[in-house]
Order: structure tokens, then sequence, then C-alpha cells
């Protein structure tokens, strides 16, 4: 099943964060041209599906469900999420379907016969995986795929020994209520103490004293996250693997040396914590290298600027970094900032980085809407 131009390719999933972004980035580059988009729901199959002000033709939205409809796709992109992708992938794969799976959730990513997709890092093993008949094309974790775009030169010329990744992940992270529910929380937080904040003499123990009493109270709606994350942290994301390790913090290594390609000795162990909090977008990370070698900060700098158009090395400044290395600065950009870039205490081969990317671009979207142009031979 082979797709030529014209053809439909189903999208699943479109309305979601991770949809919304795509959505975006693909009116902006006019990648709807060449192709018949056919939009899928799990919630309103036969209602109108989006039209972008006129951009595309009226249709509606088919059940996302409908083994029978997807089938008939070459191509089909999902950002729907895991249990989408447990529910339908195998039912395609039994009903005989040939196609492109292009999927944003974490499910099938480990296969032996999946690819994980971030072209400018491994375009071979992409084109290699097309030629051998793959069919399984999936988006990397947000933070994996934000780490290669930005400090992946120093894992491509074989320079890192092993990392430690300390991330600060957003609240987008886990989706478009969970983006929701930490506005709601804030402003709940915020009318608690509005009497108090208004007045520039009251006391700041007292505005204190309320706001942990509300985050206490149980009346914040923690439907999404379980616990208040406006104003707090939560220091574990995923899945508990039951060894201390979350399921995030587990992606890191397996996910990195995957999408490297790097197998046996060839592998560099990344481990570190995954750590929530209360930013609207973009996950930061703060790095921990042991490289192979004693390079200077200029050379892992140019080393870093150098690998792909995205990276971006902000100065080890005060106000470069203040300026350029925050969430704020790196929402809505392709550019991944990496700055703080410094040797350590511990010795010559030990620096620090911090880089920020934005998770919902870089980190799920655009490897993604770059899959797909690569399936449709426009890439
Ligand atoms: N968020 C992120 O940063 C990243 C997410 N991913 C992965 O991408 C997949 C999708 O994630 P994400 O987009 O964040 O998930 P969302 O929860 O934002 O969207 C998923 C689906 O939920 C349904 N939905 C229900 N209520 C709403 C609502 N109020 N607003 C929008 N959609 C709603 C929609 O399906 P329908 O229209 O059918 O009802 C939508 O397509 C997941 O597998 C996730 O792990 C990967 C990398 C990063
Ligand atoms: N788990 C990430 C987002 C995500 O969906 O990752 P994955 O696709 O690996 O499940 C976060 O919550 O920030």
């Amino acid at each position: 099943m082979t797709f030529t131009p014209g053809d439909s390719v189903g999208f699943v999933g479109y309305r979601g964060m991770v949809g919304s972004v795509l959505m975006n980035r693909m009116l902006e580059e006019n990648d709807f041209e060449g192709i018949k988009p056919v939009f899928f729901s799990t919630s309103a199959a036969g209602k109108p599906a989006p039209t972008f002000n006129g951009v595309l033709e009226e249709s509606t939205l088919k059940d996302a469900y409908d083994i029978e409809e997807l089938a008939k796709l070459p191509i089909i992109v999902t950002t729907q999420g895991g249990d989408y992708t447990t529910a339908v992938r195998k039912q395609l794969h039994d009903a005989g379907w040939k196609g492109l799976w292009i999927d944003a959730a974490s499910t099938l990513r480990m296969k032996d016969d999946s690819v994980i997709v971030l072209d400018p890092i491994n375009r071979d093993v992409i084109d290699r995986g097309l030629e051998s008949g793959v069919q399984d094309f999936i988006g990397g974790n947000c933070t994996v795929s934000c780490l290669l775009m930005g400090l992946g030169g120093l894992w491509k010329q074989g320079l890192v020994e092993w990392g430690t990744s300390m991330t600060y992940q957003a609240a987008s992270g886990g989706g478009a209520r969970h983006m929701r529910e930490v506005l709601k929380q804030f402003g709940d937080i915020n009318g608690s103490v509005q009497t108090e904040l208004a007045d520039p003499a009251s006391a700041i123990l007292e505005i204190d004293r309320k706001v942990l009493e509300k985050q206490r109270s149980g009346e914040l709606d923690t439907e999404q996250f379980e616990v208040p994350l406006a104003g707090s942290l939560i220091p574990w994301i995923d899945k508990d693997l039951g060894n201390g390790q979350s399921k995030e913090e587990w992606k890191a290594d397996a996910e990195s040396n995957k999408i490297l390609g790097l197998e046996g000795d060839d592998r560099v162990i990344l481990d570190g914590l995954c750590v929530r909090i209360a930013t609207m977008r973009s996950h930061s990370q703060a790095l921990t290298l042991k490289l192979k070698e004693d390079l200077t900060v200029e050379e892992i700098e140019k080393i870093i600027d150098e690998d792909n158009e995205w990276s971006k090395v902000v100065p080890n400044e005060r106000e470069a970094s203040m300026r350029d290395l925050t969430p704020v600065a790196a929402s809505g950009s392709l550019t991944i900032p990496v700055g703080r870039i410094r040797k350590l205490a511990m010795g010559p081969e030990y620096i620090s980085a911090f880089t920020v990317g934005d998770q919902l671009l870089w980190g799920a979207a655009e490897p993604i809407r770059r899959m797909l142009k690569i399936a449709t031979g426009t890439l």
C-alpha cells in the first residue's frame, strides 16, 4: 500500500494538545497540499470535521474505531494517545493493513520493528526503516527528543560517556485538560487571597498561610494531576516501574539509544529524575554529562551549535540565561536553546548544561509532521 500524491491521509487526535500543534504547523508549512486529509474522532464521529477557516473542504468526522475506514488509508497519523494505539493498531494489523502508522504515543516506541522518528538526528534510520518495510514510525518522548535536538551533536560524535538529566516538565506534557486544570488551580488560589493581595500592608505570612490552606483543602480541582500542581511540583511522571524509577525516567536511556541506533558497548547511559512543574509549555532539563575527552567549553559550544539548524547556544551569562533560556522564551519556537555550559568541579570531563525545548513542537508534533512529509516524498 503506497502513497501517491493526492491520496488520503487519516488524522486521529487532531484536537488534542499535540494534534492542535501539529495542525497549526501543517497549516503554516502548507503541508495539506498534495494530501487529502480524513479526520477521525473517538468522541464526535458524524460531526463536522475542521476546515481551518476554509483551508480544507467541508467533511464529517469519521469514527476512529472504524477499522474498515482506517484500513483504506495508506497513511494514518495519530496523536490520540496510547490507549487508542493499543485498541486499534493490532486490529489493523489483523485486518491485513499494510500502510504507514505515524504515532505520537509511546506504546509502540520500543518494539523491535518500529522506528523512533527524529529526522535531524536519525534520518538514516528512518530511511532504512522505510526501505525495509517498517510500518510503525513513532515520535519519541518529549524530553528525549528535545535533549537530542539540543545536545545531540555530542552524542553523534561519540563524546558522551554518560549523562544525567533532571527535568522540569510543563503541565501541557499531560495534555489539554492538564493545562486547564493548573490554570484553574492558580485562579482558585489567587482568589483565596485577593483581599490581602489588594492591600500592600497585609501580612505576607497570612497570605502564605491562606495559600497553603487552599492547596491542602482538597477543594482545588485535581482530577488530572491528582494533587495540586499550582504553587507546587510533582516529582514523579508516568508509571511506577517498581524499581524506584518512573517510566518517564526509564525512557531517557531506552529511547535515546534507540533513536541513535546505539547498541552494546556503544550505548550511552542516561538516567535522572523527572519532575512536573507548573509551567504551561516547554520542558527544561538540567544536565550533567561526563565526556570522554577534556574539550574546551568553546569546542563543546561549537559542536552543539553546528549539529543542526535548531540548536542554539546561549552564552553562560546571567542576562542571556534569564532572557533566552526559559520556557517563556522557548515556547512556540522550534529553536532549542542550550546554555549554562561550564566545566564542573568534579573534573575536566564533567560539564553542566541546561536546555529548554517546546515539547509540543520538537518534543511531539514536529517529528511527526516531518515524518509525514518523508512518507509522502516531500522531505
Ligand atoms: N503533550 C505532550 O507534551 C506530548 C504528548 N505526547 C503523546 O501524544 C499523545 C496525545 O497527547 P496530548 O495531545 O497531550 O493529549 P490530549 O489529552 O490533549 O488529547 C488527546 C485526545 O483527547 C481527546 N479530548 C478529550 N477532551 C479534550 C479536550 N478538552 N480538549 C482536547 N482534546 C480532548 C481528543 O480526542 P477526540 O477528539 O477523539 O475526543 C484528543 O485528541 C499521547 O500519547 C501523549 O503521550 C507525546 C509527546 C509530548
Ligand atoms: N510524559 C510526557 C509527555 C508524553 O506524553 O510523553 P510520552 O509520549 O513519552 O508518553 C509528559 O508528561 O511531560
